[in-house]
């Protein structure tokens, strides 16, 4: 069971240790939570922040570091560059998963490098889409789905931050994106094929778009297109539904990532609850 030394809690944010864990929580073998006794109403990037402040109490001196991409993971990088600044950690190397990443990081002087200077990552801290009461997760809604899984696979241990409006019973149950990148050459065509793989769930596929009001698709870092599943009902075997959509040609990632979360930092109103499996 994790210990309550774990949780250093602000001053600002009082919480008290919760009995009962929700039910989402059930599955998982070590979970604990802790409640705010005055319950202060935080927007959801307190929460994000919350979850990733207190992530980055992991992070050690000396520490290879996988950087994580989206709002949450920001908060980690935005903290980690003040930990640096302060001289409260030294000696960090981050290895980016995107190119936004990279400049937020770069920008607050982190030190970086690559997975082919530095193959074998202590910690890596990343938002998610998704969670699942195993622990599984949906990611890549940001479109950074395939350096992210490079960089958390090479990672000794993976922590996931989020808001507890990620918490799902089962992957795809939230009704939003589930991406798979694709190359661009003959995308339609993959389109099709990852749509009839799902249709007994429901499954809608579309094409991501830039988001800049044309109808240009959007590209990744790495140059391809990210087709998003929209599934009416949950899947229901991650593993085997990841092993199919992997087996297409043209199909270069998914955004199931499947038993590589350590532990899951979840920020809600009522507190926050460190879930292990
Ligand atoms: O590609 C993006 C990543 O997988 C993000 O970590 C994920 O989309 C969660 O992002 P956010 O923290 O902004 O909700």
């Amino acid at each position: 069971m994790a210990s309550l030394s774990f949780l250093h809690l602000s001053s600002a944010t009082r919480f008290t240790p919760r009995a009962t864990p929700i039910n989402h929580r059930a599955r998982t073998q070590k979970s604990f939570s802790i409640r705010s006794q005055s319950a202060p109403v935080l927007s959801q990037d307190e929460l994000k922040k919350l979850a990733a402040d207190k992530a980055v109490e992991s992070v050690k001196s000396g520490m290879v570091l996988g950087l994580g991409t989206g709002s949450t993971a920001a908060f980690v990088v935005d903290k980690l560059g003040q930990l640096l600044s302060t001289g409260q950690l030294s000696n960090i190397v981050g290895i980016p998963t995107s190119k936004r990443t990279q400049e937020q990081a770069a920008s607050l002087n982190i030190p970086l490098s690559t997975l082919d200077l530095h193959p074998h990552i202590d910690l890596a801290i990343d938002g998610a889409d998704e969670v699942d009461p195993n622990l599984d997760l949906v990611k890549g809604r940001g479109g950074a789905l395939l350096r992210e899984k490079m960089v958390e696979a090479a990672s000794s241990s993976f922590i996931v931050v989020a808001d507890d409006s990620k918490l799902v019973s089962g992957l795809g149950g939230s009704g939003l994106a589930m991406p798979v990148e694709v190359v661009q050459f003959c995308w339609k065509y993959n389109l099709v094929r990852l749509e009839g793989l799902f249709n007994e769930l429901g499954c809608e596929a579309k094409l991501r778009l830039a988001g800049d009001g044309s109808e240009k698709p959007y590209v990744t870092d790495n140059g391809n297109y990210i087709v998003d599943l929209y599934f009416k009902n949950p899947i229901k075997d991650g593993f085997a539904a990841g092993k199919e959509i992997s087996a297409m040609e043209g199909v270069v990632e998914h955004g199931l990532f499947l038993g590589m979360a350590t532990s899951v930092i979840v920020a809600g109103k009522t507190g926050v609850e460190v879930m292990t499996k």
